[in-house]
């Protein structure tokens, strides 16, 4: 079964392209953070309260090994290129990344009401505007594509990536 990954920072629409993406290619979605839920019945809120990140990220390597040959839409979390361990698994894979790209203002928009995400939770305005310029380079060298999504819907930018991905 093929592979399409999708990258991008928190907000900028995995998720929610995730599942337009697989139901155009009529594959199925694996979303890494709702896989972490599902095998340890915590969302990653509570493992970042608990466990902590590290931990967190040995889940999400797990996850992201025992996924990225079984075929489907990969909806990464946001965090996903801070483990060196995951870029390697993306790049022996050999499998299309697409790395969803928007301005700073527009995707934490999105997240303006939402307080799911522990990263957002407990950083000043500042230190998320420090972590998006630390990972752009990290989202820029993991992609085989890049996708603007200012602007669009996630149906739009689902059929942009089928395009391509069906070439
Ligand atoms: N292109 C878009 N246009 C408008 N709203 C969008 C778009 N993409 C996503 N959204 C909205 O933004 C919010 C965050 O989207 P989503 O959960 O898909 O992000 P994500 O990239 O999966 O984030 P995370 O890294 O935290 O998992 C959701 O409310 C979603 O409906
Ligand atoms: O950007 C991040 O580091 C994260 C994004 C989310 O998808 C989750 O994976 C978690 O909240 C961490
Ligand atoms: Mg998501």
């Amino acid at each position: 079964m093929k592979t399409a990954v999708l990258i991008g920072f928190m907000g900028a629409g995995k998720t929610t392209v995730g599942h337009e993406l697989a139901e155009l290619l009529g594959l199925p979605l694996i979303d890494t953070d709702k896989e972490i839920i599902r095998r340890t019945g915590q969302t990653p809120g509570e493992i970042f309260a608990t466990a902590g990140e590290a931990s967190f990220r040995e889940l999400e390597y797990t996850v992201l090994r025992d996924v990225i040959h079984k075929g489907g839409v990969i909806a990464t979390g946001g965090g996903i290129v801070e483990t060196p361990g995951n870029i390697q698994l993306l790049s022996e894979a050999g499998v299309p990344v697409y790395y969803l790209s928007g301005s700073f203002g527009q995707t934490l928009e999105r997240l303006a009401d939402d307080d799911t995400r522990p990263i957002l939770r407990t950083k000043t305005l500042l230190e998320v505007a420090a972590l998006w310029r630390s990972r752009l380079p990290k989202y820029d060298a993991a992609a085989t594509t890049t996708v603007q999504t200012d602007g669009k819907t996630p149906r739009d930018i689902a059929r942009l990536i089928q395009i391509a991905f069906e070439g």
